[in-house]
């Protein structure tokens, strides 16, 4: 599990190590320096004579970016800083004086942001030790507008410069994963002691590049994760696997009630989905057309209601369809009276649109658009893009309205409790953005709800974050049959090419190829 804290947790866990004199930053700085020096070598290039630009800002995350210049000058680079505070780390700032780093105080300039692109002109490598985690909002001016040139004349270069971003990319939500101002976006990013949540949450995330975090023997792992990111050992572990005294019923029956005469093929994606992810039984209910096509692509499938150990409700029904609105909400009283989780989907949404409160437990599987309108609904008046600009936050503020674990679909997709660590899964391919991939989904989904059904409805407390946790295992096995589907490796490679497009028929089916990737 990659496992990131707040900036908060991350000072309090280092105050007691500073004050017994640990040399943290000596360490933060070592790191960066091998992590330079290591990206040069993979680009082909020698340490010594390579030109590295510093750039910095007032405080340790400066002081981190002065070290580790010194660190590079004495190994034969030639280092230059672009001082973009008028007050940098005073010994880092020694240091870098002693080691030879050519100082510039471009703050002098009449146009700061023209000092700083000339300087950058000639680097091979550009440290951004700009802020950390002691950010308070995005950057402001005039250093906004030096990474904004930065940013922009990147892509001119003749050779693009690598960028090292010290700790995070300066200015991103540290915490939150928003983009609040101008960011340079990073190849690499050096984090110290514990990835932050921003490294992991969309959108910033997508600007941090590689992350490569350092131990600073902060102790941290004891302490729960803001955000988290959940691998394939993560997932060996959940992923049932049927033994010798199993039979259908403690596997998992799951209720689907998807489907509607409008859009029928969502009832059949749902139940492949959650056959191919493994669980005891499918119960289907729903209109004619939806239970023939169901019917005929799984004969196994049971249409008859009875027990169930979860539901999933919605995918491929709409609000207005009033009638198949009212059997919903019955399945979703049904749910709750029963305390079986329950998966809401497209239709099933504009259930919580009324002030209802979810007894039981619950996971909603909204897009951007759908998480807008149910905020909307309940007083929280946000567009779509208000929403993708900061999906943790909505996502959050949507599981305390409803009570319910929100998974919130994107090319990353985050995963919120009401309470516990927020969840980001970035396991699929853009080419995942097609018809009926969200029906596959909750159909995953409600497989491993089934699976735990029992352990869910008995749970209590202690097992209150499962929900959340199976929800972006959902994610994560969606989109690596995503990737296996595409024709691109499970795990993201650099020579992997662009793959081949997909439909959501060929993601459910790549599934069992997926977990045949998961070591069990
Ligand atoms: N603690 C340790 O020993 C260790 C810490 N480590 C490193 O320290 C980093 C944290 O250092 P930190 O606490 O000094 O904060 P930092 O991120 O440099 O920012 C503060 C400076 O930014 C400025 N500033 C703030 N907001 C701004 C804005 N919006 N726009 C523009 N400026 C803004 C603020 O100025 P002010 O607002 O006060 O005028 C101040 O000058 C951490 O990320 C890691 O890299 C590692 O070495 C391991 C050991
Ligand atoms: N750019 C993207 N990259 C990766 N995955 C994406 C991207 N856009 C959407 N997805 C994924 O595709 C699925 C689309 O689901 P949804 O919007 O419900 O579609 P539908 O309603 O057609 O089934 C979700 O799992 C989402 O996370
Ligand atoms: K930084």
């Amino acid at each position: 599990m990659i496992r990131a804290h707040t900036a908060a947790t991350v000072r309090e866990a280092e105050e007691p190590l500073l004050a017994a004199g640990e040399p943290l930053m000596a360490r933060a700085a070592c790191a960066l320096t091998t992590e330079v020096a290591r990206e040069l070598r993979a680009r082909g290039n020698r340490v010594s004579g390579s030109s590295v630009l510093l750039l910095v800002g007032g405080g340790n995350n400066g002081g981190d970016a002065l070290h580790a210049g010194a660190h590079l000058a004495r190994r034969g680079c030639q280092v230059r800083a672009a001082l973009l505070t008028d007050r940098p780390h005073p010994a880092g700032l020694s240091a870098a004086r002693g080691a030879g780093v050519r100082l510039h105080h471009v703050l002098q300039a009449e146009d700061v942001a023209g000092a700083v692109l000339d300087l950058a002109g000639r680097a091979d490598v550009w440290v951004d030790g700009l802020l950390g985690i002691g950010a308070r909002g995005g950057l402001r001016e005039p250093l906004a507008g030096a990474v904004a040139a930065l940013a922009e004349e990147r892509a001119a270069w003749p050779v693009e410069p690598l960028v090292l971003a010290v700790d995070v990319p300066s200015g991103i939500g540290v915490d939150d994963g928003t983009i609040p101002g101008p960011v340079l976006p990073a190849d690499v990013t050096v984090t110290m002691g514990t990835a932050k949540p921003g490294l992991l949450l969309p959108p910033a995330a997508g600007l941090a590049g590689r992350v490569e975090v350092v131990d600073l023997g902060l102790g941290l792992d004891a302490l729960a994760p803001a955000a988290c990111t959940l691998t394939a050992t993560d997932v060996a572990d959940l992923l049932p696997v049927p033994g010798p005294e199993d039979h259908k019923y403690t596997r998992g029956v799951l209720g689907i009630a998807a489907g509607s005469h409008a859009y029928p093929g969502a009832a059949a994606l749902t139940a492949t989905g959650a056959l191919r992810t493994g669980l005891g039984m499918i119960r289907y209910l729903g209109p004619e057309v939806p239970t023939g096509l169901v019917r005929t692509r799984h004969p196994e499938v049971v249409t008859v209601p009875g027990r169930v150990q979860a539901w999933v409700l919605g995918p491929g029904t709409a609000p207005d369809d009033a009638a198949r609105m009212e059997e919903l909400a019955e399945h979703l009283g049904e749910a709750a009276r029963t305390g079986v989780p329950a998966a809401l989907d497209a239709g099933a949404l504009a259930l919580l649109h009324e002030e209802t409160e979810l007894t039981g437990p619950a996971v909603l599987t909204p897009h951007a658009g759908e998480l807008a309108q149910l905020l909307t609904a309940r007083g929280e008046a946000v567009t779509r893009e208000e929403v993708s600009a900061a999906p943790a936050r909505h996502a959050r503020l949507a599981a305390e309205i409803t009570g319910g674990t929100v998974l919130l679909k994107g090319a990353t997709t985050v995963v919120a409790a009401p309470h516990g660590p927020l969840y980001a899964q970035h396991d699929a391919t853009p080419w995942l953005a097609t018809a009926g991939s969200g029906d596959v989904l909750a159909g995953v989904l409600g497989a491993l709800l089934a699976s735990y059904g029992d352990v869910i409805a008995d749970g209590g407390d202690v097992l209150a974050g499962l929900p959340a946790t199976l929800a972006a295992t959902a994610a994560f096995l969606h989109g690596r049959a995503a990737r296996l589907a595409a024709g691109l490796p499970a795990e993201p490679a650099p020579t992997a090419g662009a793959g081949v497009p997909i439909t959501a028929t060929d993601v459910a089916d790549a599934l069992p190829a997926a977990l045949r990737t998961i070591p069990r």
